[in-house]
């Protein structure tokens, strides 16, 4: 049995109760914390955790201890929305933008997602997976310990499949919980520009039934917005998908009032996500159900995009989580810490709501909050420990500079 004892944690945060499976609205707020505290981790679990002037009683011989002089004890950020699969960067469109160029005109142009279609058709599954798994390394040093990862970047079918088997090859391969999103409704392909129905066909009639057939996606995801993919063909979409049992995590209003917020919310989504445009009819589709609204900061800030409405959500009742949406185009970081510091400065969240939006929400953005997102006995020990740090908000704070010193995955110090 391999066992790990956490010692003088200046504070254990985000006690949430095993049952707390998502936060919504006010319960946001709440974040329990334990000051002066220790964790027991045992095969690969959180098994314990209490005050420094109670220590456990029966902590196995074999536990190995570290100390963690004062620093916070997080658990692991849960990054619900990345698209981390692809074959090569595109800073020549960061060019074009710093030249006024927008998310649209480079799209128009070919850029964008068709750029990075054309060169991962190219790519061998293997460059592919080499260099998403660098991606993820680095994400992983940088906090988190869950993921969500999309297609998108295929297009065609073989393409779309290439990318699902690499996402694959990263869930049998990292020791955190990683989940599939199919989303060859990304772009329409040049080919099929005066054929939508053809793509959709294709879709539908050829991709889902081989992706299901491999078992390659937990969810099906469209980019339902002006120019990409419309209302109606995101609803045949999601009813296509639900047939093979894959539950929709939707991009929707990125650019726009799409109407997609509310399809998304038709088809019970897990999640609907960006959110940069939404007005008052968004808002109150989202108050009945569980759909999570997942925020993107990163995005708005690197494409110089409104910031999401997170306080007329959170005041609405609505959960919210936030993510990186780490791609080469609207946002090339994986940095879930300068989410958080975003999710503070620019959404207006209190640092106890983005973190509860960057832990426990993610979990539930992706199905995974009864595994991990918090600190309760049970759950998969993927945690990260500080510095030594004044308080929890000096955290989001201290943005651009890492407060992490040691990561914890599986209970075991990586
Ligand atoms: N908006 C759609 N998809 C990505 C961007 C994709 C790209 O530009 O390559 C996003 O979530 O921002
Ligand atoms: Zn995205």
């Amino acid at each position: 049995m391999s066992a790990l004892f956490i010692t003088n944690i200046g504070s254990l945060v985000g006690l949430h109760p095993q049952e707390t499976l998502m936060l919504r609205g006010n319960q946001m707020q709440g974040l329990p914390t334990l000051e002066n505290a220790w964790v027991l981790c045992e095969d690969g679990k959180i098994s314990d955790f209490g005050k420094m002037d109670q220590l456990p009683v029966d902590l196995p011989n074999t536990a190995f201890t570290h100390d963690a002089k004062g620093g916070f004890v997080f658990p692991s950020w849960c990054d619900s929305h990345t698209h981390i699969v692809f074959a090569a960067s595109r800073e020549e469109e960061f060019v074009m933008k710093i030249d006024g160029k927008s998310y649209e005109d480079i799209a128009a142009a070919g850029g964008g997602i068709l750029n990075s279609a054309r060169k991962l058709q190219l790519a061998s599954e293997e460059q592919l997976y080499n260099s998403a798994a660098i991606r993820l390394t680095d994400m992983i040093k940088q906090g988190t310990g869950a993921v969500e990862i999309k297609s998108g970047y295929g297009l065609t079918t073989d393409s779309e499949l290439k990318m699902l088997r690499v996402i694959r090859k990263l869930k049998d391969n990292f020791q955190i919980p990683v989940k599939a999103s199919f989303l060859a409704a990304h772009a329409y392909p040049p080919e099929y520009k005066n054929n939508h129905e053809g793509y959709i066909k294709l879709i539908i009639d050829e991709m889902l039934p081989k992706i299901a057939d491999e078992g390659l996606a937990d969810y099906m995801d469209a980019f339902c917005e002006q120019g990409f993919f419309s209302v109606d063909d995101t609803d045949r979409l999601l009813q296509a998908g639900a047939k093979y049992g894959l539950k929709p995590k939707i991009h929707a209003n990125q650019l726009s009032v799409s109407g997609g917020v509310q399809v998304g919310v038709k088809h019970q989504a897990i999640s609907v996500d960006h959110l940069e445009a939404t007005d008052d009819a968004v808002i109150e589709s989202l108050k009945s159900g569980d759909t999570i609204a997942t925020l993107l900061p990163s995005c708005s800030f690197y494409i110089n995009i409104p910031f999401a409405n997170a306080r007329g959500l959170i005041n609405a009742n609505i959960p919210v989580a936030v993510a990186t949406d780490y791609n080469p185009g609207s946002t090339p970081s994986g940095n879930m810490n300068l989410v958080v510091s975003l999710a503070c400065i620019k959404l207006r969240m209190r640092p106890e709501e983005a973190i509860n939006a960057a832990t426990i929400n993610g979990a539930a953005a992706m199905e995974l909050s009864r595994e991990v997102g918090s600190i309760a006995k049970g759950k998969k020990a993927n945690l990260f420990i500080t510095r030594p740090m004044s308080s929890l908000a000096f955290l989001p704070y201290s943005f651009g500079q890492s407060q992490i010193d040691t990561i914890v995955l599986n209970g075991k110090i990586s």
